[in-house]
């Protein structure tokens, strides 16, 4: 049987540190987030339809999705955000109910399933057991700013698109302190994986 393990966080929570560390034991990983860039690439339905909606302005000269462009016009301003998830969000799903199925086939034994909106998006239905990644919000602020380059209110921004942490902890099975050192995050994974007999 396979355990679909979804993996989510606020954003810069530390997920991508914890699905690098899952994959290094051979579990697969079906990441949104790069899902998300698949579905906009140049030549795709979805790149098409968000410049129909945004303008050709939201595009770089060689024709990619400017992408920290649209982020600053669409976090922060819920309606041009809404507009940006109704174009994406259909097209995420559809490539990710794919990879799910093809991965079952295969017969993975654990799959990693990193969804950083999914208690949000409702994809935890397609979960086994849920794994929420979380750090303070001060310590959230400053990963963020230092990570994308963006000042203390386009982070704060980024953080408030996302249900507040305490709603997440709520829903999730599992959770996982990221507060600390990154070997110590990998110690409460590998414990984790170790109690349910994954490895
Ligand atoms: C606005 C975009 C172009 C900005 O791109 P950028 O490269 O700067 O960010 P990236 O895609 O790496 O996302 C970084 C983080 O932002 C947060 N985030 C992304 N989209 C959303 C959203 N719709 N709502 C809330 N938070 C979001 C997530 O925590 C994500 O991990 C991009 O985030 C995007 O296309 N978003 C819409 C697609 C989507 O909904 N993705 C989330 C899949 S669950
Ligand atoms: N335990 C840690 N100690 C210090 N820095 C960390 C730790 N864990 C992650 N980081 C750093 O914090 C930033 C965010 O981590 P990461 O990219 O893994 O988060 P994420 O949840 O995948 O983010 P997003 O979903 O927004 O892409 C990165 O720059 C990463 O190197």
């Amino acid at each position: 049987m396979t355990v679909i393990l979804g993996l989510t966080g606020g954003i810069a929570s530390g997920k991508s540190t914890v699905s690098r560390y899952l994959n290094e034991f051979g579990f697969p990983v079906v990441d949104a987030d790069i899902i998300a860039r698949e579905v906009v690439e140049p030549g795709t339905i979805g790149l098409q339809q968000i410049i129909a909606t945004f303008s050709e302005a939201v595009l770089k000269a060689d024709g990619h999705l400017n992408r920290q462009y649209l982020g600053r016009i669409v976090f922060g301003q819920s309606k041009e955000l809404a507009k940006l998830t109704k174009i994406t969000a259909p097209l995420i799903r559809e490539t990710i109910t794919k990879r799910l199925q093809l991965l079952k086939e295969k017969k993975a034994s654990l799959i990693v399933l990193d969804v950083p909106l999914m208690f949000e998006t409702g994809y935890d239905k397609l979960t086994d057991v849920t794994l929420l990644v979380e750090i303070p919000k001060e310590l959230q602020l400053q990963r963020l700013m230092r990570r994308d380059q963006l000042t203390y209110t386009a982070a704060l921004a980024r953080i408030n698109t996302q249900w507040p942490l305490a709603k997440k902890r709520a829903l999730a099975d599992v959770v996982i302190d990221n507060s600390g050192t990154v070997a110590q995050t990998k110690q409460q994974m590998l414990d984790f994986l170790k109690q349910n007999h994954f490895v």
